[in-house]
């Protein structure tokens, strides 16, 4: 066949995948609508004004005593025990701790001991409670990571983020909701079930860190901390509505997870860093948890928008294996560029990035480590390796308390793109130029918007119809780029929508200046209710 020919048949096959791949979506999606017909349960409003407030603020009102620890401890408790019913979210928790805490720390303010100076340089977080993902190891808290044979596990010390934050004053309130070790972006897992979704319940949190995701737009914890390696904070924070920065490469220790990244290069991929309402707690929080890498970001540098080059695709290009954009979230990132341009003059630059398209198989090959397969070794927790065709047979039988989505990573693991192989290589090759073009482009002063996920909270279990949906984010864990999730308000179907910031290794703090300016200009979260 001629080359011209031989180019047709290609993209013909491609057309016909793609055109595949949205009949079942689309088929999927009415199943879906009928099997959860009805059940769109939302939390109830926020009656208490102290839930609405920014960390930040709620730490400067337990400092000047305008407030006690003990009111802001109780009144998220409260509003836990009212939501967690329907969303699942708290798994474990030290209720009767952090009120001795609260207490303690009100004590300590009113002792006059320190000034409020003081205070807010040692302990800038006194009084505030917080939450985090339960595979993130929290002392005397579940530390399963959703696996069925760590049931029983428990925290014998704090991660090192946890610690930061603890040390920064901050009380935790205990542990939210994870996919099954983390590595899918659902929350659900056969040792706490399944987190549902504060907008509608028949939709998903997101994972791996989804759990927190809807605590924290459910107004029932005012700050979390996250871990992202494909996209773990930043898809909770869009299906759920909420602000989130996964940092540059290596500044927040990953210390204290299950599993704990299994080399250097993994290691690189993956960052811990804060979640929450307000855009204003991101900057501080990420100090915290940095802790002497702090210096290495310039999280000081005031940022004048006006000096911000702005770059942004409306999609990856057009990959077979992935949803298109949903065309609210078009219209949402439109109205952004709009706004930049007549509000500070930013004439910001459409591109397109070829190797985007390929976001899905680079992060894959990406993960790929030399040593070989891991997943099903810590599926096992360590323990030896896992039969797959026995769990794939028990899961059948509804016998395994493995998710059908873990033991299908295992069988990718094997049967995907083989390590070192010509298809590895140039899957590595491609992901090595988009870094390249990323950084040429952006620079020091540029951000690159663009979607964060292309549909809006899918139905419980979808994710499986499209599983690949994560690389609109994964990518960028593959660059060690800073990106910060930022929400836009709500589609037309009622749930969250918005876009990330993404920026090039150390300029974090471009990256939430974005999602500062945006939150003031567009509204950022949205109470899941209001009352009437
Ligand atoms: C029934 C369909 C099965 C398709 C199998 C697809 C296997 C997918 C493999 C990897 C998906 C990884 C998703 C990563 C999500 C976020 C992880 C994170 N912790 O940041």
């Amino acid at each position: 066949m001629t080359e011209s020919g031989n180019e047709n048949v290609h993209r013909f096959k491609k057309a016909a995948t793609r055109i595949f791949h949205r009949i079942v979506e689309i088929a999927a999606r009415l199943l879906f609508s009928i099997v959860y017909y009805g059940s769109n349960e939302k939390v109830p409003p926020i009656n208490n004004i102290l839930l609405l407030e920014s960390a930040s603020s709620l730490a400067f009102k337990i400092r000047t005593k305008k407030v006690s620890s003990v009111e802001v401890v109780e009144s998220f408790i409260a509003r836990i025990k009212e939501v967690n019913p329907i969303i699942n979210s708290l798994v474990d928790n030290r209720f009767a701790t952090a009120l001795e805490e609260a207490r303690a720390a009100d004590e300590l303010i009113a002792s006059g001991l320190k000034s409020e100076t003081v205070l807010a340089k040692e302990k800038p977080f006194l009084g505030v409670p917080f939450t985090t993902k339960e595979c993130l190891q929290s002392e005397g808290l579940s530390f399963s990571a959703g696996l069925y044979k760590r049931r029983s596990i428990r925290g014998t010390k704090d991660a090192d983020a946890v610690a930061c934050m603890k040390k920064a004053g901050a009380i935790l309130l205990g542990v939210t909701n994870v996919s099954e070790l983390a590595m899918w972006w659902e929350s659900h897992n056969y040792v706490h079930g399944r987190s549902r979704n504060p907008y509608n319940a028949s939709r998903i949190v997101g994972g791996s860190s989804g759990g927190e995701g809807a605590i924290l737009a459910a107004g029932a914890s005012p700050i979390g901390i996250g871990s992202d390696i494909g996209g773990s904070i930043r898809m909770p924070c869009f299906f759920n509505g909420i602000f989130g920065h996964k940092p540059s490469k290596f500044i927040v220790s990953n210390e204290g997870q299950f599993p704990n990244p299994s080399d250097e290069d993994h290691a690189s991929f993956l960052g811990l860093g804060p979640m929450g309402r307000y855009a204003c707690d991101l900057l501080p929080i990420l100090k915290i948890v940095a802790d002497k890498n702090a210096s290495k970001l310039k999280l000081e540098t005031k940022v004048d928008m006006k000096q911000v080059k702005v770059y942004y695709a409306e999609d990856d290009g057009g990959s077979s294996f992935i949803s298109p954009v949903d065309s609210d979230i078009k219209a949402s990132l439109r109205k952004v560029i709009s706004y930049l341009e007549k509000a500070h003059g930013i004439k910001a630059q459409k591109v397109a990035l070829k190797p985007l398209r390929l976001s899905g198989p680079i992060w894959l090959a990406r993960m790929k480590s030399r040593s070989g397969s891991r997943f099903a070794q810590e599926l096992s927790n360590n323990e030896g390796n896992l039969n797959i065709f026995w769990e794939l047979l028990k899961w059948l039988l509804c016998m395994s308390h493995h998710t059908l989505i873990a033991l299908c990573t295992v069988v990718m693991e094997g049967f995907g793109v083989k390590y070192g192989s010509p298809k590895h290589q140039y899957l590595v090759e491609q992901s090595n130029q988009l870094q390249v073009q990323l950084t040429d482009m952006l620079g020091d002063d540029g951000v690159f918007l663009y979607p964060t996920h292309p549909t809006p909270a899918p139905f419980h279990n979808e994710p499986l119809i499209k599983p690949f949906n994560f690389a609109y984010a994964g990518i960028f864990n593959i660059m060690g780029f800073p990106a910060t999730h930022i929400p836009l308000g709500l589609g037309s179907e009622g749930l969250p929508i918005g876009i990330q910031a993404v920026g090039t290794y150390g300029n974090d703090h471009l990256t939430i200046a974005m999602a500062v300016e945006l939150e003031k200009a567009f509204g950022g979260w949205v109470p899941p209710s209001v009352s009437v």
